[in-house]
Protein backbone atom coordinates (compact mmCIF):
# COMPACT_ATOMS: atom_id res chain seq x y z
CA UNK A 1 0.00 0.00 0.00
CA UNK A 2 1.33 3.29 -0.97
CA UNK A 3 0.65 6.65 1.71
CA UNK A 4 1.23 10.07 1.18
CA UNK A 5 1.64 11.98 3.67
CA UNK A 6 1.69 16.15 2.84
CA UNK A 7 2.36 18.92 4.86
CA UNK A 8 4.26 21.86 4.90
CA UNK A 9 6.26 21.37 8.16
CA UNK A 10 8.79 19.17 8.58
CA UNK A 11 8.97 17.73 11.97
CA UNK A 12 5.26 17.35 11.62
CA UNK A 13 5.33 14.57 8.41
CA UNK A 14 8.01 13.35 10.54
CA UNK A 15 6.00 12.57 13.60
CA UNK A 16 2.83 10.95 11.16
CA UNK A 17 5.33 9.10 8.61
CA UNK A 18 6.52 7.67 12.14
CA UNK A 19 2.96 7.00 13.20
CA UNK A 20 2.09 5.08 9.36
CA UNK A 21 5.09 2.81 9.13
CA UNK A 22 4.57 -0.80 8.73
CA UNK A 23 5.05 -3.89 7.22
CA UNK A 24 4.33 -3.86 2.81
CA UNK A 25 3.58 0.06 2.99
CA UNK A 26 5.63 2.63 1.13
CA UNK A 27 5.38 6.39 2.50
CA UNK A 28 6.18 9.13 0.55
CA UNK A 29 5.99 12.88 1.90
CA UNK A 30 5.28 15.96 0.25
CA UNK A 31 5.38 18.98 1.51
CA UNK A 32 3.14 21.56 -0.91
CA UNK A 33 0.35 21.51 -2.51
CA UNK A 34 0.98 21.43 -6.10
CA UNK A 35 4.29 18.29 -5.49
CA UNK A 36 1.15 16.44 -3.82
CA UNK A 37 -1.11 16.84 -7.06
CA UNK A 38 1.35 15.60 -8.91
CA UNK A 39 2.90 12.69 -7.04
CA UNK A 40 -1.16 11.70 -6.40
CA UNK A 41 -1.79 11.85 -10.30
CA UNK A 42 1.76 9.91 -11.21
CA UNK A 43 1.77 7.18 -8.38
CA UNK A 44 -1.89 6.71 -7.41
CA UNK A 45 -1.70 5.99 -3.31
CA UNK A 46 -3.93 4.17 -2.02
CA UNK A 47 -4.57 6.60 1.05
CA UNK A 48 -3.36 10.49 1.94
CA UNK A 49 -2.65 12.46 4.63
CA UNK A 50 -3.53 16.39 3.28
CA UNK A 51 -2.79 19.17 5.68
CA UNK A 52 -5.32 21.68 5.49
CA UNK A 53 -3.21 24.85 5.95
CA UNK A 54 -0.20 25.29 3.90
CA UNK A 55 0.90 28.51 2.34
CA UNK A 56 -0.21 28.60 -0.99
CA UNK A 57 -1.91 25.30 -2.98
CA UNK A 58 -4.22 24.66 0.38
CA UNK A 59 -5.53 21.69 1.22
CA UNK A 60 -9.18 22.35 -0.35
CA UNK A 61 -7.24 23.77 -3.78
CA UNK A 62 -5.61 20.36 -3.68
CA UNK A 63 -8.93 18.62 -3.58
CA UNK A 64 -10.38 21.14 -6.15
CA UNK A 65 -7.99 20.20 -8.70
CA UNK A 66 -7.88 16.23 -8.26
CA UNK A 67 -11.86 16.61 -9.11
CA UNK A 68 -11.16 18.60 -12.15
CA UNK A 69 -8.77 15.62 -13.63
CA UNK A 70 -12.04 13.82 -13.54
CA UNK A 71 -9.82 10.86 -15.75
CA UNK A 72 -8.28 9.96 -12.42
CA UNK A 73 -10.25 8.45 -9.27
CA UNK A 74 -9.49 10.52 -6.12
CA UNK A 75 -7.37 7.99 -3.55
CA UNK A 76 -8.14 8.18 0.20
CA UNK A 77 -7.95 11.52 1.39
CA UNK A 78 -8.04 12.24 5.27
CA UNK A 79 -7.92 16.39 6.02
CA UNK A 80 -4.97 16.93 8.79
CA UNK A 81 -5.93 19.87 10.21
CA UNK A 82 -6.40 22.26 13.71
CA UNK A 83 -9.25 22.19 15.77
CA UNK A 84 -9.65 26.29 14.84
CA UNK A 85 -10.58 25.17 11.04
CA UNK A 86 -13.08 22.29 11.18
CA UNK A 87 -15.71 24.05 9.25
CA UNK A 88 -13.10 24.05 6.12
CA UNK A 89 -12.44 20.14 7.01
CA UNK A 90 -16.39 19.20 6.71
CA UNK A 91 -16.10 21.10 3.51
CA UNK A 92 -13.82 19.08 2.10
CA UNK A 93 -15.26 16.25 3.00
CA UNK A 94 -17.87 17.51 0.56
CA UNK A 95 -15.66 17.81 -1.92
CA UNK A 96 -14.37 14.26 -1.65
CA UNK A 97 -12.19 13.84 1.26
CA UNK A 98 -12.92 10.72 3.04
CA UNK A 99 -12.42 12.17 6.23
CA UNK A 100 -10.48 14.42 9.26
CA UNK A 101 -8.34 14.50 11.84
CA UNK A 102 -7.47 17.17 14.03
CA UNK A 103 -4.46 18.08 15.83
CA UNK A 104 -2.96 16.62 18.37
CA UNK A 105 -4.20 13.67 16.59
CA UNK A 106 -4.67 10.30 18.40
CA UNK A 107 -1.85 7.87 17.03
CA UNK A 108 -4.32 4.84 17.62
CA UNK A 109 -6.78 6.41 15.19
CA UNK A 110 -4.66 7.17 12.95
CA UNK A 111 -2.64 4.20 12.79
CA UNK A 112 -6.78 2.15 12.35
CA UNK A 113 -7.25 4.49 9.63
CA UNK A 114 -4.36 2.95 7.80
CA UNK A 115 -5.38 -0.64 8.71
CA UNK A 116 -9.02 -0.08 7.41
CA UNK A 117 -7.53 1.43 3.75
CA UNK A 118 -5.29 -1.54 3.76
CA UNK A 119 -7.79 -4.32 4.43
CA UNK A 120 -10.17 -2.41 1.26
CA UNK A 121 -6.85 -2.56 -0.90
CA UNK A 122 -6.38 -6.28 -0.27
CA UNK A 123 -10.19 -7.05 -0.64
CA UNK A 124 -10.21 -4.83 -4.23
CA UNK A 125 -7.01 -7.28 -5.00
CA UNK A 126 -8.44 -10.60 -4.18
CA UNK A 127 -11.28 -9.34 -6.15
CA UNK A 128 -9.76 -8.15 -9.35
CA UNK A 129 -7.81 -11.30 -9.16
CA UNK A 130 -11.01 -13.42 -9.21
CA UNK A 131 -12.40 -11.20 -11.67
CA UNK A 132 -9.24 -12.26 -14.11
CA UNK A 133 -9.37 -15.81 -12.84
CA UNK A 134 -13.53 -15.30 -13.75
CA UNK A 135 -12.44 -13.56 -17.21
CA UNK A 136 -9.66 -16.47 -17.95
CA UNK A 137 -11.42 -19.14 -17.24
CA UNK A 138 -14.45 -18.42 -19.37
CA UNK A 139 -12.54 -17.48 -23.04
CA UNK A 140 -8.84 -17.32 -24.29
CA UNK A 141 -8.80 -13.96 -26.30
CA UNK A 142 -11.84 -14.50 -28.13
CA UNK A 143 -12.45 -18.54 -27.59
CA UNK A 144 -15.35 -19.04 -25.00
CA UNK A 145 -16.33 -22.27 -23.34
CA UNK A 146 -17.16 -22.84 -19.40
CA UNK A 147 -17.50 -26.32 -19.92
CA UNK A 148 -14.85 -28.57 -17.95
CA UNK A 149 -13.88 -29.69 -21.88
CA UNK A 150 -13.04 -26.22 -22.85
CA UNK A 151 -11.02 -25.49 -19.64
CA UNK A 152 -8.92 -28.27 -20.35
CA UNK A 153 -8.42 -27.09 -23.61
CA UNK A 154 -8.24 -23.49 -22.25
CA UNK A 155 -4.95 -25.28 -19.82
CA UNK A 156 -3.58 -26.61 -23.03
CA UNK A 157 -3.44 -23.64 -24.91
CA UNK A 158 -1.65 -21.75 -22.10
CA UNK A 159 0.96 -24.68 -21.28
CA UNK A 160 1.52 -25.02 -25.51
CA UNK A 161 1.75 -21.76 -26.46
CA UNK A 162 5.21 -21.72 -25.99
CA UNK A 163 6.43 -25.27 -25.83
CA UNK A 164 8.09 -24.91 -29.91
CA UNK A 165 6.80 -27.60 -30.64
CA UNK A 166 4.22 -28.79 -33.27
CA UNK A 167 0.61 -29.14 -32.41
CA UNK A 168 -2.06 -31.18 -34.24
CA UNK A 169 -5.52 -30.05 -33.46
CA UNK A 170 -8.14 -32.39 -34.12
CA UNK A 171 -11.92 -32.12 -34.19
CA UNK A 172 -14.84 -32.18 -36.01
CA UNK A 173 -15.73 -28.96 -38.72
CA UNK A 174 -16.46 -25.81 -36.79
CA UNK A 175 -15.25 -26.73 -33.57
CA UNK A 176 -13.07 -23.53 -33.49
CA UNK A 177 -9.87 -25.00 -34.59
CA UNK A 178 -8.34 -22.52 -36.38
CA UNK A 179 -9.30 -19.96 -33.61
CA UNK A 180 -7.36 -22.28 -31.06
CA UNK A 181 -4.03 -22.13 -33.84
CA UNK A 182 -3.93 -18.22 -33.51
CA UNK A 183 -4.76 -18.34 -29.69
CA UNK A 184 -1.49 -20.53 -29.79
CA UNK A 185 0.16 -17.76 -31.74
CA UNK A 186 -0.77 -14.57 -30.03
CA UNK A 187 0.13 -17.00 -27.09
CA UNK A 188 4.01 -17.51 -27.95
CA UNK A 189 7.03 -15.83 -28.59
CA UNK A 190 6.78 -15.84 -32.25
CA UNK A 191 3.80 -13.56 -31.78
CA UNK A 192 5.45 -10.74 -33.41
CA UNK A 193 5.59 -12.85 -36.34
CA UNK A 194 3.12 -13.55 -38.91
CA UNK A 195 0.66 -16.28 -38.74
CA UNK A 196 -0.18 -17.77 -41.69
CA UNK A 197 -3.26 -20.19 -42.05
CA UNK A 198 -2.82 -22.48 -45.36
CA UNK A 199 -6.09 -24.86 -46.12
CA UNK A 200 -4.07 -27.78 -47.91
CA UNK A 201 -7.28 -29.04 -49.06
CA UNK A 202 -8.60 -26.34 -51.01
CA UNK A 203 -5.18 -25.93 -53.23
CA UNK A 204 -4.88 -27.83 -56.79
CA UNK A 205 -2.63 -31.15 -55.91
CA UNK A 206 -0.33 -29.11 -58.91
CA UNK A 207 -0.14 -26.39 -57.41
CA UNK A 208 0.37 -27.03 -53.81
CA UNK A 209 4.11 -28.05 -53.60
CA UNK A 210 4.88 -24.27 -54.79
CA UNK A 211 2.31 -22.57 -52.68
CA UNK A 212 4.12 -24.17 -49.64
CA UNK A 213 7.63 -24.08 -50.65
CA UNK A 214 7.86 -21.67 -53.28
CA UNK A 215 9.02 -22.29 -57.02
CA UNK A 216 11.74 -20.48 -58.94
CA UNK A 217 11.19 -18.81 -62.21
CA UNK A 218 10.65 -21.49 -65.10
CA UNK A 219 10.32 -23.86 -62.71
CA UNK A 220 6.91 -25.43 -64.91
CA UNK A 221 5.14 -24.09 -67.48
CA UNK A 222 3.77 -20.51 -66.51
CA UNK A 223 5.78 -20.40 -63.91
CA UNK A 224 6.85 -16.79 -65.33
CA UNK A 225 8.30 -15.29 -62.12
CA UNK A 226 9.32 -16.80 -58.93
CA UNK A 227 7.38 -17.33 -55.84
CA UNK A 228 7.99 -17.69 -52.11
CA UNK A 229 5.81 -20.08 -50.82
CA UNK A 230 4.21 -19.65 -47.46
CA UNK A 231 6.79 -21.48 -45.36
CA UNK A 232 9.16 -18.77 -46.49
CA UNK A 233 6.66 -15.91 -46.10
CA UNK A 234 5.63 -17.62 -42.78
CA UNK A 235 9.75 -17.31 -41.25
CA UNK A 236 9.76 -16.54 -37.69
CA UNK A 237 6.03 -16.86 -37.23
CA UNK A 238 3.48 -19.67 -37.35
CA UNK A 239 2.10 -21.47 -40.27
CA UNK A 240 -1.32 -23.06 -39.90
CA UNK A 241 -1.93 -26.43 -42.22
CA UNK A 242 -5.72 -26.90 -42.34
CA UNK A 243 -7.06 -29.87 -43.23
CA UNK A 244 -3.83 -31.92 -43.58
CA UNK A 245 -5.64 -35.05 -43.81
CA UNK A 246 -6.48 -34.21 -47.32
CA UNK A 247 -2.76 -33.57 -48.27
CA UNK A 248 -1.69 -35.51 -51.49
CA UNK A 249 1.30 -38.32 -50.92
CA UNK A 250 4.04 -36.14 -52.36
CA UNK A 251 3.45 -33.50 -50.81
CA UNK A 252 3.61 -35.12 -46.98
CA UNK A 253 7.04 -36.49 -48.33
CA UNK A 254 8.35 -32.91 -48.36
CA UNK A 255 6.81 -31.49 -45.77
CA UNK A 256 8.26 -34.44 -44.02
CA UNK A 257 11.80 -33.18 -45.20
CA UNK A 258 10.95 -29.54 -44.23
CA UNK A 259 9.96 -30.32 -40.56
CA UNK A 260 13.27 -32.75 -40.38
CA UNK A 261 15.59 -30.39 -41.93
CA UNK A 262 13.83 -27.28 -41.01
CA UNK A 263 14.73 -26.36 -44.75
CA UNK A 264 12.73 -25.36 -48.02
CA UNK A 265 13.42 -26.54 -51.74
CA UNK A 266 11.77 -24.55 -53.82
CA UNK A 267 9.89 -26.00 -57.23
CA UNK A 268 12.42 -26.45 -59.76
CA UNK A 269 15.49 -25.74 -57.63
CA UNK A 270 18.46 -27.37 -55.90
CA UNK A 271 18.84 -24.64 -53.45
CA UNK A 272 18.04 -25.45 -49.84
CA UNK A 273 16.35 -22.59 -47.64
CA UNK A 274 16.54 -22.52 -44.38
CA UNK A 275 13.39 -21.53 -42.38
CA UNK A 276 12.19 -21.20 -38.82
CA UNK A 277 8.79 -22.25 -38.79
CA UNK A 278 6.47 -23.62 -36.24
CA UNK A 279 3.51 -26.01 -37.36
CA UNK A 280 0.28 -26.03 -36.41
CA UNK A 281 -2.33 -28.75 -38.24
CA UNK A 282 -5.69 -29.98 -38.16
CA UNK A 283 -7.99 -32.18 -39.44
CA UNK A 284 -11.59 -33.32 -39.08
CA UNK A 285 -10.31 -36.60 -40.28
CA UNK A 286 -9.38 -40.26 -38.81
CA UNK A 287 -6.15 -39.78 -39.47
CA UNK A 288 -5.59 -43.12 -37.77
CA UNK A 289 -7.68 -44.97 -40.46
CA UNK A 290 -6.05 -43.04 -43.00
CA UNK A 291 -2.69 -44.06 -41.80
CA UNK A 292 -4.08 -48.30 -41.84
CA UNK A 293 -5.17 -47.33 -45.58
CA UNK A 294 -1.97 -46.00 -46.58
CA UNK A 295 -3.42 -42.48 -47.34
CA UNK A 296 -1.09 -40.63 -44.46
CA UNK A 297 2.18 -40.85 -43.46
CA UNK A 298 3.11 -42.59 -40.26
CA UNK A 299 6.10 -40.82 -39.96
CA UNK A 300 4.54 -37.56 -40.94
CA UNK A 301 1.75 -37.98 -38.30
CA UNK A 302 4.34 -38.65 -35.31
CA UNK A 303 6.08 -35.03 -36.63
CA UNK A 304 2.77 -33.12 -36.82
CA UNK A 305 1.43 -34.35 -33.87
CA UNK A 306 4.32 -33.07 -31.10
CA UNK A 307 1.51 -31.67 -28.84
CA UNK A 308 -2.70 -32.75 -29.90
CA UNK A 309 -5.35 -31.08 -28.71
CA UNK A 310 -8.61 -32.47 -29.46
CA UNK A 311 -11.45 -30.14 -29.54
CA UNK A 312 -14.51 -31.82 -28.47
CA UNK A 313 -17.74 -31.45 -30.45
CA UNK A 314 -20.14 -29.23 -29.05
CA UNK A 315 -23.08 -31.61 -28.39
CA UNK A 316 -20.76 -32.72 -26.01
CA UNK A 317 -20.61 -29.52 -24.11
CA UNK A 318 -24.09 -28.24 -23.38
CA UNK A 319 -22.56 -25.78 -20.97
CA UNK A 320 -20.98 -24.10 -23.84
CA UNK A 321 -23.99 -23.72 -25.95
CA UNK A 322 -25.49 -20.74 -23.97
CA UNK A 323 -22.51 -19.36 -23.10
CA UNK A 324 -21.58 -19.17 -26.51
CA UNK A 325 -24.90 -17.85 -27.91
CA UNK A 326 -25.51 -14.93 -25.89
CA UNK A 327 -22.01 -14.04 -26.59
CA UNK A 328 -23.28 -13.58 -30.48
CA UNK A 329 -26.24 -12.40 -29.70
CA UNK A 330 -23.69 -9.05 -27.52
CA UNK A 331 -23.79 -6.41 -30.41
CA UNK A 332 -27.54 -6.92 -30.51
CA UNK A 333 -30.65 -5.88 -28.81
CA UNK A 334 -32.19 -9.36 -29.24
CA UNK A 335 -33.23 -11.93 -26.79
CA UNK A 336 -33.30 -15.75 -26.50
CA UNK A 337 -37.06 -16.34 -25.70
CA UNK A 338 -38.05 -19.96 -23.69
CA UNK A 339 -38.24 -21.37 -26.87
CA UNK A 340 -34.87 -20.42 -28.48
CA UNK A 341 -32.99 -21.77 -25.43
CA UNK A 342 -34.98 -25.20 -25.51
CA UNK A 343 -34.14 -25.60 -29.05
CA UNK A 344 -29.98 -24.58 -28.62
CA UNK A 345 -30.16 -27.21 -25.73
CA UNK A 346 -31.83 -30.18 -28.09
CA UNK A 347 -30.44 -29.58 -31.19
CA UNK A 348 -27.31 -31.98 -32.24
CA UNK A 349 -24.78 -29.38 -33.76
CA UNK A 350 -23.69 -30.85 -36.62
CA UNK A 351 -22.12 -27.91 -37.97
CA UNK A 352 -20.69 -26.87 -33.95
CA UNK A 353 -20.16 -23.48 -33.35
CA UNK A 354 -19.85 -22.43 -36.60
CA UNK A 355 -23.60 -23.59 -37.35
CA UNK A 356 -24.40 -21.68 -34.18
CA UNK A 357 -23.18 -18.45 -34.98
CA UNK A 358 -24.38 -18.76 -38.17
CA UNK A 359 -28.30 -19.61 -36.70
CA UNK A 360 -27.97 -16.87 -33.97
CA UNK A 361 -26.69 -13.99 -36.40
CA UNK A 362 -28.95 -14.91 -39.07
CA UNK A 363 -31.85 -14.61 -36.45
CA UNK A 364 -30.80 -11.40 -34.95
CA UNK A 365 -30.25 -10.35 -38.24
CA UNK A 366 -33.93 -11.25 -39.90
CA UNK A 367 -36.16 -11.62 -36.99
CA UNK A 368 -39.11 -8.75 -36.60
CA UNK A 369 -39.93 -9.38 -32.69
CA UNK A 370 -37.39 -8.43 -29.92
CA UNK A 371 -37.52 -12.04 -28.80
CA UNK A 372 -35.75 -14.78 -30.86
CA UNK A 373 -38.02 -18.04 -31.49
CA UNK A 374 -36.54 -21.04 -32.14
CA UNK A 375 -38.53 -21.19 -34.92
CA UNK A 376 -36.31 -18.03 -35.86
CA UNK A 377 -33.51 -20.07 -35.16
CA UNK A 378 -34.76 -22.53 -37.86
CA UNK A 379 -35.11 -24.95 -35.01
CA UNK A 380 -38.36 -26.34 -34.56
CA UNK A 381 -38.11 -27.80 -30.93
CA UNK A 382 -40.07 -31.24 -31.64
CA UNK A 383 -37.69 -31.98 -34.30
CA UNK A 384 -34.74 -30.84 -31.79
CA UNK A 385 -35.91 -33.23 -29.51
CA UNK A 386 -36.39 -36.12 -32.34
CA UNK A 387 -32.75 -34.68 -33.23
CA UNK A 388 -31.00 -35.10 -30.08
CA UNK A 389 -33.00 -38.56 -29.10
CA UNK A 390 -32.73 -39.76 -32.92
CA UNK A 391 -32.36 -43.60 -32.45
CA UNK A 392 -31.45 -43.86 -28.80
CA UNK A 393 -35.21 -44.26 -27.87
CA UNK A 394 -35.39 -46.89 -30.05
CA UNK A 395 -32.28 -49.20 -29.64
CA UNK A 396 -33.99 -51.06 -26.62
CA UNK A 397 -37.06 -52.49 -28.97
CA UNK A 398 -37.66 -55.34 -31.23
CA UNK A 399 -36.85 -54.53 -34.85
CA UNK A 400 -40.15 -54.29 -36.37
CA UNK A 401 -41.90 -52.16 -33.23
CA UNK A 402 -39.00 -49.85 -33.51
CA UNK A 403 -39.54 -49.19 -37.03
CA UNK A 404 -42.82 -48.59 -36.62
CA UNK A 405 -42.43 -46.24 -33.33
CA UNK A 406 -39.49 -44.43 -35.18
CA UNK A 407 -41.93 -44.03 -38.39
CA UNK A 408 -44.76 -42.53 -36.03
CA UNK A 409 -42.82 -40.27 -34.34
CA UNK A 410 -41.34 -39.18 -37.25
CA UNK A 411 -44.93 -38.21 -38.80
CA UNK A 412 -45.91 -36.79 -35.40
CA UNK A 413 -42.58 -34.39 -35.48
CA UNK A 414 -42.89 -33.69 -39.28
CA UNK A 415 -46.50 -32.94 -38.86
CA UNK A 416 -45.96 -30.47 -35.68
CA UNK A 417 -42.99 -28.48 -37.98
CA UNK A 418 -45.13 -28.08 -40.87
CA UNK A 419 -48.13 -26.24 -38.68
CA UNK A 420 -45.29 -24.54 -36.87
CA UNK A 421 -43.94 -22.93 -40.50
CA UNK A 422 -47.57 -22.38 -41.40
CA UNK A 423 -48.81 -20.59 -38.27
CA UNK A 424 -51.46 -23.35 -37.87
CA UNK A 425 -52.44 -23.24 -41.34
CA UNK A 426 -53.94 -26.75 -42.34
CA UNK A 427 -54.50 -26.41 -45.68
CA UNK A 428 -50.56 -24.99 -45.70
CA UNK A 429 -49.09 -27.71 -43.65
CA UNK A 430 -50.92 -30.32 -45.63
CA UNK A 431 -49.47 -28.87 -49.25
CA UNK A 432 -45.82 -28.73 -48.04
CA UNK A 433 -46.07 -32.08 -46.48
CA UNK A 434 -47.59 -33.36 -49.93
CA UNK A 435 -50.80 -34.93 -48.62
CA UNK A 436 -54.59 -34.00 -48.71
CA UNK A 437 -56.34 -31.83 -46.07
CA UNK A 438 -58.32 -34.23 -45.11
CA UNK A 439 -55.46 -36.52 -45.01
CA UNK A 440 -53.75 -34.21 -42.27
CA UNK A 441 -56.47 -33.96 -40.30
CA UNK A 442 -57.21 -37.56 -39.78
CA UNK A 443 -53.70 -38.02 -38.87
CA UNK A 444 -53.78 -34.60 -36.37
CA UNK A 445 -57.22 -36.40 -34.80
CA UNK A 446 -55.00 -39.72 -34.28
CA UNK A 447 -52.00 -38.02 -33.33
CA UNK A 448 -54.02 -35.97 -30.70
CA UNK A 449 -53.11 -32.80 -32.15
N1 LIG B 1 -15.20 -21.54 -28.58
C1 LIG B 1 -15.54 -20.60 -29.47
N2 LIG B 1 -15.82 -19.36 -29.07
C2 LIG B 1 -16.19 -18.41 -29.97
N3 LIG B 1 -16.29 -18.62 -31.28
C3 LIG B 1 -16.00 -19.85 -31.74
C4 LIG B 1 -15.60 -20.89 -30.88
N4 LIG B 1 -15.36 -22.00 -31.61
C5 LIG B 1 -15.60 -21.66 -32.89
N5 LIG B 1 -15.99 -20.37 -32.98
C6 LIG B 1 -16.41 -19.66 -34.20
O1 LIG B 1 -16.96 -20.66 -35.07
C7 LIG B 1 -16.52 -20.49 -36.40
C8 LIG B 1 -15.74 -21.71 -36.85
O2 LIG B 1 -14.50 -21.77 -36.15
P1 LIG B 1 -13.16 -22.31 -36.83
O3 LIG B 1 -13.04 -21.84 -38.26
O4 LIG B 1 -12.02 -22.01 -35.92
O5 LIG B 1 -13.50 -23.88 -36.83
P2 LIG B 1 -12.67 -25.07 -37.47
O6 LIG B 1 -12.74 -26.20 -36.50
O7 LIG B 1 -11.30 -24.60 -37.87
O8 LIG B 1 -13.55 -25.41 -38.73
P3 LIG B 1 -13.12 -26.21 -40.09
O9 LIG B 1 -12.66 -27.58 -39.67
O10 LIG B 1 -14.39 -26.27 -40.87
O11 LIG B 1 -12.04 -25.40 -40.75
C9 LIG B 1 -15.68 -19.21 -36.42
O12 LIG B 1 -16.52 -18.14 -36.76
C10 LIG B 1 -15.22 -19.08 -34.98
O13 LIG B 1 -15.01 -17.74 -34.66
Amino acid sequence: MIILVVDDERPARYALCKTLRGDGRTILEADNGELAVSVITSQSPDLVFLDLTMPGKDGLAVLDELSSHSENEIPEIVIVTGSDSIANAVQCVRRGATDFVTKPYDVEHIRSIASRTEHRVRLQEQLARLRDDCANSHSRGPIIGASRAMRHIFEQIDRAANANLPVLIRGESGTGKELVAQQLHERSDRKNGPFLPVNTAAISATLIESELFGHVKGAFTGAERSREGVFRRADGGTLFLDEIGDMPAEVQTRLLRVLQESVVQPVGSEESIPVDVRIISATHQDLESAIENKLFRLDLFYRLQGIEIALPPLRQRHEDILLLATDFLSNSSRELDRSAVAALVAHHWPGNVRELKQRIQSAAAMSPNPKITARDLGLCPETSKLNEQLFNDYFDLPLTEAREQLSSDFERAAIIRALEHSEGNVSAAARSLGIHRQSLQQKMTKLGL
